[in-house]
């Protein structure tokens, strides 16, 4: 991590293990929830799936908040049934909406329907109950510079990212990947108040550093449109 060089207004949080580097994002997230429910009805929240988040969903899911106030969302969502492992509502649900989180209100991208396109405006009509701009995002990254299911190989990819556009989903079908996905849009996730990009490994770190060597080219790697002043980088081994 010594050399890689972030650009300024980045604010790095790195430990030598996935827990305390989870607890500590889990403490700076309650904190900026806490904040914004002392001064609105209702605070957002938009999470991530795959594998890293775990154990922040946990010491999350722990933290005294107004929870009955927040509003949850996942940034991405696998076109998978609910029960299947794959699911990043499935995960959310087992291991962040648990405890005093069970509480809060939970937005679910996954609609019925064959496909994600096909479930779009289903989607956009669920979102509506939704506070944008987000108050909180947290995003994780892919090795091929992926984040939310912004994928460099979707060909819907160019629409995703496009700035200006009033859609806050897309349909995505990734050639890498086995299902079909559906994701916030760009300019929803790039609005978010507090951002935080939460990596676990060293490969990850590889992959920030490519990202990081050609910020501009963002469809070849589309975590770069978040590499930003302000944005807060949560790294463990
Ligand atoms: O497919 C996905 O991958 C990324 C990264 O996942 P991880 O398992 O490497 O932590 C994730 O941020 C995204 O939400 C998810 O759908």
């Amino acid at each position: 991590m010594s050399d890689l060089t972030l650009p300024d207004g980045v604010i790095a949080h790195l430990g030598s293990s996935a827990e305390p580097v989870a607890q500590s994002l889990a403490d700076e997230v309650a904190n900026v929830l806490s904040e914004r429910l002392s001064s609105a009805p209702r605070a957002s929240l938009a999470v991530s799936g795959g594998s890293t988040p775990v154990p922040f969903f946990r010491a999350l899911s722990d933290k005294n908040l107004d929870w009955c106030r927040v509003d949850i969302v996942l940034v991405d969502e696998r076109w998978v049934d609910e029960n299947d492992p794959a699911s990043n509502t499935r995960l959310v649900k087992d291991n962040l909406l648990q405890g005093p989180c069970a509480q809060a209100r939970f937005f679910s991208l996954k609609q019925p329907g064959e496909s994600p396109a096909a479930a779009l405006s289903e989607v956009e009509k669920v979102l509506d109950g939704l506070w944008f701009p987000l108050d909180v995002l947290i995003l994780g990254m892919g090795t091929d510079g992926h984040t939310a299911s912004l994928f460099p190989d979707a060909p819907e990819l160019p629409e995703a990212l496009a700035l200006g556009g009033s859609a806050r989903v897309a349909a995505m079908t990734p050639i890498s990947q086995p299902q079909q996905r559906i994701t916030l849009t760009f300019p929803v996730l790039a609005a978010a108040g507090y951002t935080a990009l939460h990596l676990r490994g060293d490969d990850k770190l590889e992959t920030l550093a490519r990202a990081l060597a050609h910020p501009n080219q963002i469809e070849a790697m589309p975590v770069r449109g978040f590499l930003k002043p302000g944005l807060r980088l949560f790294w463990s081994p």
